[in-house]
This record gives C-alpha cells, structure tokens and sequence, in this order.
C-alpha cells in the first residue's frame, strides 16, 4: 500500500492548496464540485485503508462524538483586552503618551485593522499540526474549543511550510458573516428555535457547543490578529510583516489591513473604514491601531489594568534625614 499511502499524501496536500487559494488568498483556482471531488476521492481512499487516516488529514474537520463540557486551558501568555479611544484627541494623546515614553519625535508607522466583532481565540500549531484551541476566557483561562475550531474552514489543520516552528500560537477573532447569520436565523426561525440577537452572539454561542458537527453547520470565520507563543521561528521584526508571514502559512489575515505613517494617515484609515462599514460583510465595531515596529512594542509594554475605582493617595516624598 506504498502507493496508496502516496496517493493519499498526494491528495491531501492538492486539498491543502485549493484550501489556500480559496480560504487565504480568495482566489480559488477550481470550481466547488471539483474540491468536493478531491474531498471524496480523500474519504473513499480512507475509508478502505483507515490505518492510513492522520488528525490533520482534511477529511478530519468534523471532530469526535459532542463532550460533555470544556477543559480549561490557561494561556502561557496572557490575552489581554485593549484600551479604547472615543474621539481624534484620544488617539493624539494615546500617541502624544508613546513619543514621550519613546523619547522620539519622527513619526510613528501603525499597523492598522479594523476591530471585528467576534471572540478572541488562541490556536496552537505544534510543528505545523493544529493541536490545541481555547476561547480567550478572562485573558488567563479560557475553554478548550478544539473539536470545534478545527470545523472552521478557513482555518488550517496544518500549516503551509516544509519547515513550520516547533510552536505556533495564532491569536485572532472567529466571527460570523452577516449572509451566515441570516441564514441561522432564518432556519431558526422555520424550525421554531431562538434566534440569535447579533453575530456575535451567535458566533459566542456556535463555538460554545459541545457538538462540533453542530459548530460546522454554522459557517464561522477566523482573522489572526497576533502571535502569542512560537519556538522555533525567528519572526519578523514588523506586526504587519508578522500578519503576512501567517498568510504565507495558510491562515487567514483581514483584508483591510494597511500600513499608515504618523496619526494623519491613521485618522484617514478611520475615517475610510467607518465608510465602508456597511459594505465589508461582518461586524465590526471600530478599529485597531498598533504601533508596527515590535522593538518599540516591547519598549512600550503593557499597563496592568489598575482598578478605575481605587487610588493611592501618596505622602510626598520625605526628604532624607541626613544622620
Ligand atoms: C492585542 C490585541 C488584542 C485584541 C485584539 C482584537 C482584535 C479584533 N477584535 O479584531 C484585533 C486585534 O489586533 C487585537 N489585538
């Protein structure tokens, strides 16, 4: 069953690209029916010589028999939340704070997004397989999702790289389309059940079946947004280098992501999303600029989130006594 075997290969890795090309890159290089052919020659071939079957064969997306509730998993790194701005001045002083902590004056590259509306996940490759996936929880802790991520299409079950790093976390929001949850509420609706209030909602309340052949029929989608964990990896020293670097791997980065230089051009991508809000086919609920050099994002660090409704009301400094 040498050749068998290699058939088999053969096969998956064909499905792995047409993956790609239609999930990444958006530009399928065959029709539909003809992925669908590959799929079954796949499952046929499997089916016969099932000791030949590997978890992250493309056949394997519909997970094992429902569970009957969540493992916790605790991120290595934790997840954290961002700090809003509502207006321009917030953003000026956002960048007023990062100069002045820099010590800089030239302008500042951001890499900016928009800020979908779904929930935060963390998918774990280890040497390319996906092997693990936990919703963000409360940053440190969150649920064991696996058997349902890896129902999500347009995320890989194993990366595009001949060398992929030991480790891989990918961090990004699984969201629904809104043609995804009309269609839901729809077949809600005809068979008597709850409908959802919003995508995100619905796309919370898909990842959190027990049932993953139920999670698949839902049609959720994932953006990376970030890298927690890699080993193995030298990464690239830029967040938008970094983001195509992860669509060079086959998983699926938004496609209004831009490179802006100083906060005139950021407030222009603002302005340009916000108008285009209605057009992109999802939720989203603002945008989500960062500073793109990742020398400068470890120089800036994080503010733990102190509590808003305590403060330390300090003595001034004593003067010291000069014994
Ligand atoms: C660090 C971080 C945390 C949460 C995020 C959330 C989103 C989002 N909801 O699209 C995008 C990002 O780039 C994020 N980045």
């Amino acid at each position: 069953t040498q050749i068998i075997s290699q058939q088999i290969e053969q096969l998956r890795q064909q499905l792995r690209y047409h993956e790609y090309q239609y999930h990444v890159l958006d530009q399928p290089q065959i029709p539909d029916a003809e992925y669908d052919r590959l799929l079954n020659q796949l499952k046929q071939l499997e089916a016969e010589h099932p000791q030949l079957i590997s978890p992250d064969s493309p056949t394997q997306r519909v997970g094992a028999k429902p569970l009957v509730g969540f493992r916790q998993i605790t991120h290595e790194l934790p997840m954290l939340s961002l700090d809003n701005a509502f207006s321009d001045q917030d953003f000026y002083a956002f960048e007023r704070r990062i100069q002045e902590r820099l010590g800089r004056v030239e302008e500042l590259t951001f890499c900016c997004e928009p800020k979908l509306d779904g929930l935060a996940v963390s998918i774990l490759y280890l040497n390319g397989v996906l092997s693990q996936a936990a919703t963000r929880g409360d940053g440190t802790t969150g649920e064991d999702i696996t058997s349902n991520i890896r129902t999500i299409r347009n995320i890989p079950l194993q990366l595009l790289s001949d060398t992929p790093p030991a480790r891989l976390e990918v961090r990004g929001e699984v969201f629904m389309p809104h043609q995804a949850f009309e269609q839901l509420n729809q077949d809600a609706l005809q068979h008597g059940q709850k409908t959802f209030a919003n995508p995100r909602n619905a796309a919370a309340g898909s990842l959190r079946q027990l049932d993953p052949k139920i999670t698949r029929q839902r049609h959720l989608s994932l953006n990376a947004y970030s890298i927690g964990i890699s080993e193995g990896v030298e990464l690239p020293a830029t967040h938008y280098a970094r983001l195509q670097w992860l669509k060079s791997l086959g998983i699926p980065i938004n496609n209004e992501i831009r490179l802006c230089q100083g906060s005139a051009e950021v407030l222009k991508y603002y302005q340009d999303i916000a108008a285009k809000r209605d057009q992109l086919g999802y939720d989203i609920d603002g945008t989500v600029l960062k500073v793109n050099a990742i020398a400068l994002q470890e120089q800036l660090g994080f503010v733990a989130k102190a509590p808003r409704w305590a403060i330390a009301y300090k003595f001034p400094a004593q003067e010291q006594l000069t014994l």
